[in-house]
């Protein structure tokens, strides 16, 4: 059955409809009216996986999905157009450009924590490319899986681009079928089973993981403002965001004030009990429930640690004297649980953060930016916000994507489509000029050695070529000085010590 999809895509692919680029586009404007025309069904598959609220649904998976259309679609005959490159002396009556061309037939596996946007935003960009593009959402989230293999043929060529729900069996058996590239969202574990059956035949990966994104809070920094932020970007979807503060490291002075306000402002978004306000998530299953709750086992908690098995309910949760090697902090925590540690300056925090593994974002929070700065010069992650937080991931322009063990590759905007091109290198040359391809047949001597330096590398021999070229200099100045006299004489000479000294540029 797998075989037999990803044939009819790569058959689909063959008749080259999907290179057209108005093809793409009405292909992009398809799934924009699919997004609008499915609005409810769509948020109603949200708020059963994920107990996500309507404005939810709509501000953190579907805007950003059609803000990503309509850029992609304003943009793409910019971005499609052949890129002409500069010359050199031997290519000046030559085409020499960049092609960009659809890769092919391409797999994209999406995760659960936000299950329409991570599987289809990649898409799109591979659309934009060009490509069929066989896509797998998650089978954990399952309402929004099985109503994206409801709509989606409904709107778009079913032959290019078939969805395909189920599990690690069948992920496993499509996994065996050959991809000119796999784009797969979710855990590290799982990205390197998906880059070792991608070696099997050299298809390029991009891998959009996950890893601990640390936050660190400078003791002069105004907390107020950091708390409500850090507040909002770690418990949004119950804290399943790839992007989630995991954790905080802060000085010691200022974590009471950092409880008090992260309280203060958990009532304030989700009133006196979380669990009855419709803007907070609930953890997507039984399985991670318990794992997330085990992460709480032996620590101190500050403000929440409220749970309930039957709803997969969490409350939001702030530990405490956490230890570096508590086991909270040993694997990415992907709930609402935030823990403090306490370090004693911005050093400490650096040299804390570079024992880990490289996360997928960074965040650091201080008045003076030369922090924030330093930060970023003395740590690595795949993507960083000073001052806030997940901001860095709304700017298109900006790639998104991991380094390391949170991830390879990036996506977003004009990076999607670079993503899922070749840049091809083409170069259409004339068939005139024959004479200048005597320097690269044989018989070969130093001379025409010396003159192919000259013409590709500029690197010419000083002594015979300043012999050469020193008549020319002067009968050129004799040339300027007998024509505009005295007058011009001054800028002749300077012309012609310029074209000597050009000349003399290199010495081997
Ligand atoms: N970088 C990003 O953009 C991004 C976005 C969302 C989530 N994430 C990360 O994803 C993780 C959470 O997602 P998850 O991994 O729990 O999602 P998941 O369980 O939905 O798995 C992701 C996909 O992998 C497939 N899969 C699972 N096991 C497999 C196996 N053994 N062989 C082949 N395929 C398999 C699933 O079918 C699914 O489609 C977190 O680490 C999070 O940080 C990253
Ligand atoms: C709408 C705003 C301000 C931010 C969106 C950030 C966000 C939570 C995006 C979800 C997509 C994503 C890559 C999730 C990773 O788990």
């Amino acid at each position: 059955m797998m075989k037999k999809i990803v044939d009819t895509a790569r058959q689909a692919f063959a008749t080259a409809r999907s290179r057209s680029l108005d093809f793409r586009i009405k292909q992009l404007q398809a799934m924009k009216t699919m997004i609008i025309e499915n609005d409810s069904e769509i948020r109603k598959a949200l708020k059963a996986d994920l107990h996500k609220s309507e404005c939810a649904a709509y501000s953190y998976e579907m805007m950003g999905l059609l803000a990503e259309i309509e850029l992609i679609i304003d943009n793409l005959h910019k971005w499609a157009a052949p890129q002409h490159v500069k010359k050199n002396l031997t290519t000046m009556g030559d085409d020499v450009y960049i092609n960009y061309e659809p890769l092919g037939v391409v797999l994209v596996i999406g995760a659960w924590n936000y299950p329409l946007v991570v599987v289809l935003q990649p898409v799109v960009g591979a659309i934009a490319a060009g490509n069929a593009v066989v896509i797998k959402p998650s089978e954990v989230a399952e309402h929004t899986a099985k109503l994206l293999e409801k709509i989606v043929p409904r709107y778009l060529d079913k032959e290019l681009y078939p969805v395909v729900n189920g599990g690690v069996p069948e992920t496993t058996k499509l996994l065996a079928e050959r991809f000119d590239h796999i784009f797969y969202t979710g855990n590290t574990s799982v990205g390197k089973i998906i880059m070792q059956a991608a070696a099997k035949f050299l298809t390029p990966v991009t891998l959009e993981l996950g890893g601990k994104s640390p936050c660190y809070i400078d003791k002069d920094c105004d907390i107020d403002i950091a708390s409500r932020r850090i507040t909002w970007g770690k418990f949004v979807n119950c804290g399943q965001t790839c992007i989630a503060p995991d954790y905080v490291l802060c000085d010691k002075s200022i974590q009471g004030k950092l409880i008090e306000k992260i309280k203060e402002t958990l009532k304030e978004f989700y009133g006196e009990n979380p669990k009855e306000s419709q803007d907070y998530e609930r953890i997507i299953n039984q399985r991670h429930f318990k794992r997330v709750l085990g992460l709480l086992q032996g620590e101190k908690v500050a403000i929440g640690g409220e749970h309930d098995e039957s709803s997969c309910y969490i409350a939001p949760t702030v530990l405490i004297d956490v230890k570096p090697n508590a086991k909270v902090m040993q694997e990415e925590i992907f709930g609402p649980l935030l823990p403090i540690i306490t370090v004693k300056d911005v050093d400490e925090a650096i040299q804390f953060i570079n024992q880990k593994e490289k996360p997928l974002a960074l965040y650091a929070f201080a008045n003076d930016k030369k922090i924030i700065k330093k930060i970023i010069s003395q740590t690595s992650s795949g993507g960083v916000t000073g001052n806030d937080v997940f901001m860095h991931f709304t700017v298109a322009e900006l790639p998104f994507g991991g380094v390391g063990n949170s991830g390879i590759g990036a996506y977003h905007g004009k990076h999607s489509f670079d993503t899922f091109s070749h840049k091809r290198s083409c170069l259409i040359k004339s068939l005139s000029m024959e004479g200048v391809n005597k320097l690269r047949y044989p018989p070969y001597t130093q001379k025409k050695v010396d003159w192919a330096k000259f013409l590709l590398m500029g690197k010419v021999n000083k002594k015979k070529l300043g012999l050469v070229l020193l008549p020319f200099v002067a009968v050129v100045a004799a040339v300027i000085l007998k024509k505009y006299r005295w007058q011009l004489a001054g800028r002749g000479l300077q012309l012609a010590f310029a074209v000597q000294r050009l000349c003399f540029k290199q010495d081997q």
